[in-house]
């Protein structure tokens, strides 16, 4: 479904004397339609990279990328209009997806109407997004206010809701419950699951978190500086690690368990 192959990011810096990074380093990997593909790794070793570069956020230095066997290195235009459409993300912060100026219903309303979701008419657009925020279990009253009026949790399921108005194809969920209270994080977690049952998406989850990784996906991937260094099923991976930073990082893992 989706595809990335000997994908590369290199950052260069400095005016008189010149660097370079390596932040993302010949990366392979692929995950199905239904499928959650968990990427973990030490801080720095280039998850953000790889994910903006999924989103098409950030220039591939080399490599190539593949959406239902489609070329999406270097779309343009209508092309690359659509992908952001399909591929979407749901971010660690969710405050910095939603406008702080805007009531609730417009900030679901406004990715309805960029997108021309629902016809204008208010009575059909009012109705998605009813049926939107009762599918991320939040009430009508919630609409009327402003995301600084609503807890973290909240605001990560309008988050959620605006991203399932454009049913994705491929979801990216970059730390979604890192900054939300532990007795939320399993509520959000198993509304993304049941959200992906239901729309059928493949996700990218990038977490430190290895308790949320072992319930979240399917296959795991690991990376250490750029590189991919180990990658299996969540029970392959965790059970029987096979390179010495998984190792190390699993051992970390059991101790504050
Ligand atoms: N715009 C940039 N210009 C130069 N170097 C960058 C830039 N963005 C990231 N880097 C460097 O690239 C490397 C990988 O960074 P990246 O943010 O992808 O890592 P990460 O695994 O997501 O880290 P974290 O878990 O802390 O978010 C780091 O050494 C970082 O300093």
């Amino acid at each position: 479904m989706f595809e990335v192959r000997n994908l590369s990011k290199v950052y260069n810096s400095g005016v008189i004397n010149k660097a370079s990074l390596k932040a993302v380093d010949d990366v392979t990997f692929s995950v199905d339609r239904g499928e959650t593909v968990g990427i973990i790794g030490e801080s720095g070793c280039g998850k953000t990279s790889l994910a903006k570069m999924v989103l098409k956020l950030l220039k591939i230095s080399s490599g190539s990328m593949y959406l239902n066997g489609e070329d999406v290195s270097s779309i343009r235009g209508e092309k690359l209009k659509s992908y952001r459409r399909k591929v979407q993300i749901i971010f660690q912060n969710p405050e910095s997806s939603i406008n702080p100026h805007m009531k609730i219903y417009d900030c679901i309303a406004e990715v309805l109407r960029i997108n021309k979701l629902a016809s204008r008419k208010s009575e059909d657009e009012k109705a998605l997004i009813y049926q939107l925020i009762s599918m991320v279990g939040l009430q009508q009253e919630h609409l009327n206010r402003y995301s600084w009026e609503l807890s973290g949790g909240q605001i990560q399921r309008v988050a959620l809701s605006r991203v399932l108005a454009l049913k994705p194809e491929l979801l990216v969920a970059d730390e979604p419950t890192s900054m939300l209270d532990v007795s939320v994080q399993a509520q959000v977690l198993t509304l993304l699951r049941s959200m992906q049952r239901e729309q059928g998406f493949a996700m990218l989850f990038i977490s430190h978190d290895l308790d949320v990784v072992r319930v979240m996906c399917d296959r795991v991937i690991v990376m250490f500086m750029g590189k991919i260094v180990e990658s299996g099923t969540v029970d392959q991976v965790f059970s029987h690690p096979c390179h010495n930073y998984t190792k190390s990082l699993l051992e970390e893992y059991e101790c504050l368990r």
